[in-house]
């Protein structure tokens, strides 16, 4: 029984509640020019001292930021309406809007304010004096619908979910097509949902969530949240979202935009190391070694091979002068010397040259300074370190140095290591052969599961000046995008500011005023980067909070990458253990956890699946069994009205009957998309036939997920979501890898409608 009574709201509701929100739309227009007037007069002020042209560039910074965030709220920017038992009455949006009369009297209230809050948590039963919440839907500026709930249990009427928020709304919300980017859930977060999204900031946080319960709306949403909670806090050392894979990132980029934050760094695990790309692919296997703890080991004991022993003296020519021998004895002490004081390999060179130098000055010596007489050494001790100076210049001594104690970058270590079966052989003792075979490979190019290990071998290598030298590069590279990208705002507000200041004159575009790279200098005068540019650019930038998606997926190397990244460990960790696909992935949080935090996170969860229709649910379930008996299914929310199909066809016609399936679902969509779910093995050639009988399928590595056809592997279709999924060969997938049975749960959960499955015989 709903304990909520809805009244139908009258047209002469609606009218009065255009005039408001027209009214609110007419103070987004001001704010806007106002920002960008503001921003074109910064732009195009020059010169002052050091101080004044930093509080400049701080405030060209702040209006781009304005002005891109109220054009990014403009759809649906005020969406709902609570009336309280006091009388008072405020306006829900998406950003907080004040009069600009003398009072500034809110006109629209930011729905992450704690005020806001109830309008997510007031029910009959617990109505936290709210009298009405009222749901506003538009269309562009247009108020198209009204809902109200009345929260009094005496006039409750029957029907639909007590524990629901807003049913109509959000119903009408999950049975809207998909569009192939993901979409905020603001109008209608749940109190489950709220919980998790406004959950204090330290400390981990682990949401664990089936299929669709909103774990990525959620993660997103808490991200908002926190940057408007914890400004300060957050403003200086950020705020990192990983996720699995590039395609997720561009289905969920639209999301933070249209909550008015920018200040989210998204990254997948394949970027999380500043100046690589990690596009190579590799077999599961090798990946799912590489994601192992023992790794570290391994990378430990390769770059103490690279401290080299020789087993004989070495010689040292140096010209017009007899020959330097180091003995292994002296080589061997300078080396424990320079390992005892714990730097990391390429800072604790200097030592082990202090060390050497020392020894061979002391041949020098010797024989330059020996007295003729039979005396004492007739150099003194300012002789002898000059012998050092000069001894540290000669290129002979540098060669044998660095023969000896190399200086490596992570990448010329790791490269080494896969490259050589030998140095394998010394770094691995732990592995068998067959492990070993796996770590073997050409160099060219990196892998996601390269990533944790070039960043655990920067840290056993630490940084010198070379990679000081590539972090300012990269650096100056998104310095310069930053810059073109505020005159790009600038520039796309230019009717306004110039028209209304050069009446009559001569126009001037921003791009007049000042170019990117007079920008760049501009910025680089007084070292203001963001704190995204300086974090994105920085592989040893720690954040104020790190949030991760897809969370199960990762192995325990990259949980020591990501824990690196985050010593607070204020965390916000968002996954499905029975979702798990990687080999290296993790079936237990605890598991995952314990070395970094022990048993100190808490857990928050996830009951109700948003996407997945009842009927699918219960397909999804018998997999779920087959994973762990002790799991359950998320609860659906609505059912579809349409059972899942399951068909089997000729193996040899399995193309050709995915293609009728997938034209006939594709011409019965009004709108939204259809998805196909293929075994990696038959992507190539189902994704042939289908692009050639239906010229808008998208197929590919990165497949353009707005098309209305998208075909994808399920490693592909991880966290996305379609109408209409059409799932081919189940039983080749789960028979695919050993986490086979998640990753057919997960192929089984796509769909929002409805789902079809094509089994070949
Ligand atoms: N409160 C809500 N209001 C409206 N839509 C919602 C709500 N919660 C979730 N949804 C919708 O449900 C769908 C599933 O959400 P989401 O992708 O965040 O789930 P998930 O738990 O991350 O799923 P998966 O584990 O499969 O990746 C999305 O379309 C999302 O917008």
């Amino acid at each position: 029984m709903s304990r909520h009574s809805a009244d139908s709201p009258s047209d002469d509701d609606i009218g009065r509640e255009q005039e408001y929100v027209s009214m609110l739309y007419q103070r987004l227009d001001g704010l806007r020019e106002q920002a960008s007037r503001r921003l074109t007069e910064q732009l195009r002020s020059t010169g002052g001292t050091l101080q004044a042209r930093s509080q400049r560039d701080s405030a060209v910074r702040m209006y781009a930021d304005q002005v891109e965030q109220f054009s990014a709220v403009e759809s649906g920017l005020c969406f709902g309406r609570l009336d309280r038992d006091d009388g008072s009455r405020h306006y829900i949006g998406r950003i907080g809007i004040f009069d600009s009369g003398g009072d500034y009297d809110p006109l629209l209230m930011d729905w992450r304010a704690p005020a806001a809050r109830a309008f997510y948590l007031a029910t009959a039963a617990n109505p936290q004096g709210v009298r009405r919440r009222r749901h506003l839907r538009t269309r562009q500026r247009k108020v198209t619908a009204l809902h109200d709930e009345v929260l009094d249990l005496a006039t409750a009427a029957p029907g639909g979910h007590e524990e629901l928020t807003g049913e109509a709304s959000l119903l009408a919300a999950l049975d809207a097509g998909r569009t192939g980017r993901m979409r905020d859930i603001v109008e209608t977060i749940q109190a489950e949902q709220d919980r998790v999204i406004r959950a204090d900031l330290p400390g981990v946080l682990v949401v664990q969530g089936g299929p669709g319960t909103g774990k990525t709306a959620v993660a997103l949403h808490r991200a908002a949240y926190l940057l408007y909670t914890h400004r300060r806090e957050l403003s200086t050392r950020g705020v990192l979202l990983v996720g699995p894979n590039t395609t997720f990132l561009r289905y969920i980029s639209q999301v933070l935009p249209t909550l008015a934050e920018t200040g989210v760094l998204l990254r997948t695990q394949a970027d999380l190391f500043p100046g690589v790309t990690a596009r190579r692919t590799e077999p599961a296997a090798t990946a799912a070694l590489k994601g192992r703890p023992v790794m570290a080991e391994v990378l430990a004991a390769a770059v103490r091979d690279r401290q080299w022993m020789p087993d004989e003296p070495l010689e040292i020519e140096l010209p017009q002068q007899e020959v330097l021998l180091l003995d292994p004895a002296t080589v061997r002490a300078a080396r424990d010397r320079a390992r005892r004081s714990g730097r990391p390999h390429n800072l604790a060179r200097a030592l082990f040259d202090v060390e050497i130098v020392h020894v061979l000055a002391a041949q020098v010596a010797e024989r330059i300074g020996a007295d003729p007489l039979g005396g004492e050494n007739l150099l003194d001790e300012a002789d002898v370190a000059e012998i050092r100076r000069e001894l540290r210049e000669e290129p002979e001594v540098r060669a044998v140095l660095d023969r000896l104690w190399p200086v490596l970058t992570p990448q010329r270590l790791l490269a080494d290591l896969y490259a050589e079966p030998d140095r394998i052989a010394v770094a691995a003792p732990m592995l068998d052969d067959t492990e070993r075979a796996l770590l073997h490979r050409e160099p060219g190019g990196w892998t996601p599961a390269d990533v944790p290990l070039l960043d655990e071998a920067a840290e056993l290598l630490g940084e010198d000046e070379r990679a000081a030298t590539a972090r300012r590069e990269r650096i100056r590279a998104l310095q310069r995008e930053y810059a073109e990208g505020v005159l790009e705002i600038a520039r796309g507000s230019r009717s306004i500011d110039v028209e209304d200041e050069f009446e009559g004159g001569e126009i001037l575009g921003v791009a007049d005023l000042i170019d990117a790279d007079r920008l760049l200098e501009r910025q680089e005068e007084v070292d203001r980067l963001t704190t995204a540019q300086r974090a994105a650019a920085d592989r040893t930038w720690t954040f104020g909070h790190v949030i991760v998606d897809e969370a199960q997926e990762l192995s325990p190397m990259a949980w020591r990458l990501l824990m690196r990244r985050c010593p607070s460990r204020s965390m916000t960790i968002v996954g499905d253990v029975a979702q798990t696909g990687a080999l290296a992935g993790t079936p237990s949080w605890a598991e995952a956890l314990a070395p970094y935090v022990a048993d100190r996170w808490r857990l928050e969860e996830l009951t109700v699946s948003y996407r997945t229709p009842s009927e699918i649910m219960a397909v999804a379930a018998g997999v779920l069994a087959r994973i762990d008996p002790a799991l359950r299914p998320p609860r659906s929310v609505r059912d579809s009205g349409a059972d899942p199909w399951d068909r089997a066809v000729p193996a040899g016609r399995l193309a050709a009957e995915l293609v009728t399936a997938a034209t006939a679902e594709a011409g019965a969509l009004a709108d939204g998309r259809l998805g196909v779910i293929v075994p990696d093995g038959l992507v190539d050639e189902l994704g042939a036939a289908l692009a050639a009988a239906l010229p808008e399928a998208a197929v590919g590595e990165h497949p353009e997920l707005e098309s209305r056809v998208v075909v994808l592997t399920v490693a592909q279709a991880k966290g996305l979501e379609f109408d209409v999924v059409l799932l081919v060969d189940p039983d080749g997938i789960e028979a695919g890898s050993p986490r086979g049975a998640s990753d057919l749960y997960v192929a089984l959960t796509r769909a929002t409608q409805r789902l079809g499955i094509i089994r070949p015989t």
